[in-house]
């Protein structure tokens, strides 16, 4: 349902991301999986076009190639956002954050009012899904940082995405909490038929709920494997291997003996 063709991106001398082709299809569920710097939120950034490719080109089915404003818009109105840092409104309730997932299929200026009964029924809908109905009226700074990412759920989940994106969804929860939220996760994407792509850390998660798992090194995919075929040679290798990692070092720890080196002659 989306495909990539040779997507390249470029920060000054750094290649984040090597000339890239990918497909994502209706309810996969994808996990990438890689060390840090490696190009997860960069291929992630690139398939709601946050980020622009310099290079290669972004097919969305029923879209086209987003050439339009209005091919774009919808594409984002149509992909769903889960972050690390969940991103929502603290002082806010719950409902009122869900509800804001609702906003994009709106103008700009029809949001600023409030929006119809039926968006309500939807944000409400949403939080029961991931079980914080109860929790509808409780402030986000009060909830747990388990809960704060369900609701962070909920608010993609109201949006009616066809693809989900989340970057790191559950790198700031306790094992256990981050097993059963990507649970969650995966399981109303499965239930409503949302292809999502989810970078993650944690090995173990992706072998458990992904349906496809991608490796991604120095910005260039390494394997693109069903779960079971993920072995500890192919794992081990995406985390030992970081020849590129060392480079931007000459900014920091490289460049600390060499300044030494040189004082002492
Ligand atoms: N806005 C930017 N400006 C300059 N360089 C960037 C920018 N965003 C990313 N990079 C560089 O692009 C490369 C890929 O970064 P990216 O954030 O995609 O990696 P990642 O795999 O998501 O890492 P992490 O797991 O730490 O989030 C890195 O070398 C990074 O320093």
């Amino acid at each position: 349902m989306i495909k990539l063709n040779d997507v390249t991106v470029r920060f000054g001398d750094t290649i984040a991301l090597q000339p890239t082709s990918l497909a994502f299809h209706r309810g996969q569920f994808t996990v990438l999986l890689g060390a840090s710097g490696a190009g997860k939120s960069t291929l992630l950034r690139c398939l709601n076009l946050m980020q622009m490719p310099g290079a290669g080109s972004i097919e969305v089915e029923g879209l086209g190639p987003l050439r339009s404003g209005a091919a774009l818009r919808a594409h984002r109105r149509n992909t769903g956002m889960v972050f690390q840092q969940h991103q929502l409104i603290a002082r806010r309730t719950a409902l009122q954050n869900v509800i804001t997932g609702r906003v994009g299929h709106y103008t700009s200026l029809r949001s600023l009012f409030p929006l119809p009964h039926r968006d309500q029924e939807i944000a409400l809908h949403c939080l029961e899904r991931v079980g914080l109905l109860h929790k509808a009226l409780a402030r986000i700074d009060q909830l747990s940082g388990g809960q704060q990412q369900r609701v962070g759920i909920a608010r993609a989940l109201a949006q009616q995405p066809r693809l989900m994106l989340a970057d790191e969804p559950v790198a700031s929860l306790d094992p256990a909490t981050a097993d059963k939220v990507l649970a969650l996760l995966q399981r109303v994407c499965k239930e409503d038929g949302i292809s999502a792509v989810v970078s993650l850390h944690q090995v173990e998660l992706a072998k458990r709920y992904a349906d496809r798992v991608i490796g991604l090194a120095h910005g260039r995919v390494v394997f693109d494997v069903a779960p079971d075929a993920l072995t500890a040679e192919r794992t081990s290798a995406l985390y030992e291997n970081r020849p590129h990692q060392a480079a931007p070092e000459t900014h920091a720890p490289h460049s600390f003996p060499l300044n030494l080196a040189i004082a002492k002659d």
